[in-house]
């Protein structure tokens, strides 16, 4: 589907729906400076004028009546975003305006843009890979600074550098048993085979303990508020939150259906989910509620494990999993009151007094960011993860294996790591990541 009609030049609105300042028609492809002759009046005819430059003049319609007072910017192939011609048209940014003088490139040849075709197009000449490509997205909807700058990382190539450190290794390793097995007499030193592997194999490893953090620095997370009636949830929530947004009262039982929050944190985006307190009750909607927060347990990100700390200990009525793991943190609520029972495993909390609120943050911080190191580009998306997860694989088989069978284990390795910055890759795959962008990128 998507790749179908490359040959066409294509036209699309790139900036954002709504009134705005400045809005920007981009057309891209064969045609795309004869469109713009037509379309554009200015000092010279947008095809005469060299790549680089913009013109000022006017759009106009069929009969040569102005449609707006605005600029053509001239990148004459392969010097432009999509490697081919391209004429941009800034204009005042009204929906009307942008519209017609959409209108007016279809009426002249262009065809509408399908979803991310212009980033396609950037892919298939070689000007950006895959890694980059997905990048362009995340950056475009990136609501963090954290998103904002793991995507600017992912853009400038920063991601592909570090496949490509890992692929070079093992292709240096792949050499050297290709070596043993021609001329078997001489033998292949150890730096040559053993180290370039563990080195590809310990560089991989990083690169994977960075998929969660990316995942969540670009996506966000969902972090479950998670306990008896009274805990404490809904006032540790509206302590984080800083505003009166779940009810508070002393009644066991008070939250009912589930509520959500938005949050920043450490510079991901958090969405933080209080739910009905759990136990064993005859109430038919607390009991719903009950099985609601169980659920949302289950498909939270992080949860957060709340008990009251001035209260005797009860265990949850439920089979769900809080004991410890990386995806629960434990919370002693109420901090500020007399100690029932205490715990090293459990953080002290106060939504009173707001003593506990820093450390909170900060394990949730870490247990979501966990061992990215900051300053270094990450995987972002499920399908790098899965590619760079399916070459480790291969490289820690081919550690163990006879040198003929670690070939073919390498060379797996290195179709995996092509995949994944997308030097080789299957249409779907393409295709798959592309669908994600909107009309106009
Ligand atoms: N107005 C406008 N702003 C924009 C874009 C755009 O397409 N139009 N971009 C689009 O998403 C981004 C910028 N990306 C771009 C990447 C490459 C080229 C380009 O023409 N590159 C040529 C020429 C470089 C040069 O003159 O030095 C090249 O690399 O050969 C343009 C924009 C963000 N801002
Ligand atoms: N002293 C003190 N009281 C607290 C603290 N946190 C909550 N409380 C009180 O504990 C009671 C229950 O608090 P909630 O936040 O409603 O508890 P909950 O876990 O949301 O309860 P349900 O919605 O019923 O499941 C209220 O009276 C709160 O004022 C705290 O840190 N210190
Ligand atoms: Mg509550």
């Amino acid at each position: 589907m998507t790749r179908s009609g490359l040959q066409d030049t294509i036209a699309a609105i790139a900036t954002a729906p709504g009134s705005a300042g400045v809005g920007i028609v981009r057309v891209s492809g064969p045609d795309a400076l004869r469109v713009a002759d037509d379309l554009f009046r200015g000092r010279r005819a947008p095809s005469r004028t060299p790549g680089g430059r913009f013109l000022f003049g006017h759009l106009t319609g069929e009969a040569g009546e102005i449609l707006d007072e605005g600029l053509c910017l001239i990148f004459k192939g392969p010097r432009s975003y999509t490697g081919e011609d391209v004429a941009e048209f800034q204009t005042h940014g009204s929906p009307a305006v942008l519209a017609r003088v959409l209108a007016r490139t279809l009426e002249l040849g262009a065809r509408a843009a399908r979803p991310g075709e212009f980033t396609l197009r950037a892919y298939l000449s070689g000007r950006l890979d895959l890694t980059q490509a997905e990048a362009v997205l995340n950056l475009i909807e990136a609501q963090t600074d954290a998103a904002r700058r793991q995507a600017t990382l992912g853009l400038t190539g920063a991601l592909a550098d570090r496949v490509k450190r890992v692929a070079a290794n093992v292709t240096r390793t792949l050499a050297a048993l290709q070596a043993m097995l021609d001329y078997p007499e001489e033998g292949v030193p150890d730096e040559d085979r053993a180290q370039p592997l563990a080195a590809a194999e310990h560089d991989l490893n990083d690169l994977l303990l960075t998929a969660r953090a990316g995942q969540v620095a670009t996506r966000g997370a969902r972090l479950a508020l998670i306990g008896r009636p009274n805990a404490g949830k809904s006032s540790l929530l509206n302590a984080l939150v800083g505003f009166e947004r779940s009810i508070v009262t002393p009644v066991a039982g008070t939250t009912r259906d589930y509520l959500e929050a938005g949050l920043e944190l450490a510079g991901v985006p958090v969405t933080l989910v209080d739910t009905a307190g759990i136990r064993d009750t005859a109430d038919a909607i607390e009991a719903a509620g009950v099985r609601q927060a169980l659920n949302l347990a289950g498909a939270a990100d992080l949860i957060l494990a709340l008990e009251d700390g001035s209260a005797p200990r009860e265990p949850l009525p439920t089979t769900l999993d809080l004991g410890s793991g990386p995806r629960v943190i434990r919370v002693r609520t109420k901090a500020d009151l007399p100690p029932a029972w205490t715990d090293p495993g459990a953080l002290n909390v106060s939504a009173v007094t707001g003593d506990g609120l820093g450390a909170l943050r900060e394990s949730i911080r870490a247990a979501l960011l966990g061992d990215a190191a900051r300053g270094e580009a990450w995987l972002t998306t499920e399908r790098q993860a899965d590619a760079a997860r399916r070459a480790l694989n291969h490289i820690q088989a081919a550690a163990h294996a006879p040198d003929d069978l670690a070939s073919y284990e390498l060379e797996e390795a290195l179709r995996a790591l092509a995949e994944l910055t997308g030097r080789d890759v299957q249409e779907d795959i393409v295709d798959a990541v592309f669908r994600n962008f909107c009309v106009g990128k």
